[in-house]
């Protein structure tokens, strides 16, 4: 059987449903494991390889994401229970290609009332997470946070009945990074395979090793030795980062985003339009590069709403530039955090050149340029 528990020591788990406020579909705990000087964790369960399985032992490839629930999750690493006391709570359940707008918008309401609000009854907060998405998850909470304290966001690349799965080790120092004091005010990190990093800059790199999250130019912050969090610098935060607050945000709306490659002549952009995007992000060629026909079409919909080009390199900076002065500039955010924030600004009720401040000022602190309102 997938993920039985490791050891005969294994607390019993005590179901129940208690946690004023949320609306959590079950939530677990281990009460009878509980130690007054350990910190508390919620652990948030999304599904995700490192909740998958399947009938072979060798399968890394054609098995079911999101079939093990929260509570086998812990089971299966007992000594989750010697660095923090554990809650569980089951979000959802499924591969992170088809987790929503919504979904990011509810779990980082989820995260800020664990975390951030009064009395809030939780020190850190590990979600277990897809790794197809876990970048856009992990970003978008770290730009709406409204506290220091630690969320970590963890994945696997192996299902959990892999021989050498590699979920329950990431667990493991995902809740032990989240715990670590030096963790606080860092923002939103990302923890596999033995590396820390921060969720403005890491992203997946590879489809299928378990070496794929990296901060290709930043690097990692961190790293774990024999269970232990170590960083490379004292706490800080990402140069860019701003956070926001959408504790009031009902909805975040359609952002819809678009590839750049030789031949790509961006006419689909009316009909992204005419289903109901309030914005577009472009990954464009090279540092943020549109095609001529691609300009053409974007200046058509550049007065209805706001177009951000980021690179589909995924690496480097877009900056603002002569050529392109209807278009916001991404700076560092790669495609998929591009459009987050943008889901965010539009969700705030900014407008077009409130919105190009927030992506371009920051620019300004180390290049030379105008920011020049072209609505
Ligand atoms: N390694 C993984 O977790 C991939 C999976 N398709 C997911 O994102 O849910």
């Amino acid at each position: 059987a997938p993920l039985a528990p490791a050891a005969a020591s294994v607390p019993a788990l005590v179901e129940r449903n208690n946690w004023k406020g949320s609306d959590v579909q079950f939530n677990i705990t281990f009460e009878s494991a509980r130690k007054a000087h350990l910190p508390k964790t919620l652990i948030m369960a999304t599904g995700g390889t490192i909740a998958g399985s399947s009938e072979s032992n060798t399968d890394s490839t054609g098995y079911t994401a999101g079939t093990v629930g929260v509570a086998a999750l812990v089971q299966a690493v007992p000594e989750l229970l010697n660095v923090s006391n554990i809650d569980g709570m089951q979000v959802i359940n499924t591969g992170s290609e088809s987790l929503s707008d919504a979904f990011a918008l509810h779990i980082s309401k989820l995260a800020n009332k664990a975390l951030c609000a009064q009395d809030a009854p939780y020190d850190a907060v590990v979600i277990t997470h897809g790794t197809d998405t876990l970048e856009e998850t992990a970003y978008f909470i770290d730009a709406t946070l409204q506290c220091d304290k630690p969320v970590v966001v963890v994945g696997a690349m192996r299902p959990s009945t892999a021989i050498s799965a590699d979920g329950p080790n990431n667990l493991l120092q995902a809740v032990t990074t989240a715990v670590t004091p030096s963790s606080v005010g860092r923002g939103t990190l990302i923890v596999l395979n033995d590396r820390i990093g921060a969720a403005i800059y890491t992203e997946k790199t590879h489809a299928n090793t378990v070496d794929t999250f990296r901060a290709e130019e930043p690097g990692y912050l961190g790293m774990l030795l024999s269970d232990k969090a170590f960083y490379y610098q004292p706490a800080t935060q990402p140069t860019f980062k701003k956070v926001y607050d959408v504790s009031q945000v009902e909805a975040l709306p359609r952002v819809d985003l678009f590839m750049g490659y030789q031949g790509a002549n961006l006419e689909l952009l009316n009909a992204s339009l005419a289903l109901g995007a309030k914005g577009v992000v472009i990954a464009g060629t090279g540092s943020g590069s549109i095609s001529d026909i691609g300009l053409e079409h974007v200046n058509e919909i550049v007065s209805k709403v706001p177009v951000v080009r980021s690179t589909k390199i995924n690496n480097g900076f877009v900056v603002p530039g002569a050529y392109y002065p209807t278009v916001i500039s991404s700076g560092v955010l790669n495609p998929v955090k591009t459009r987050r924030l943008l889901q965010i600004l539009l969700a705030l009720g900014k407008n077009a050149s409130e919105i190009r401040t927030e992506f371009e000022e920051p620019l300004k602190s180390f290049i030379n340029f105008n920011i020049t309102s072209a609505y």
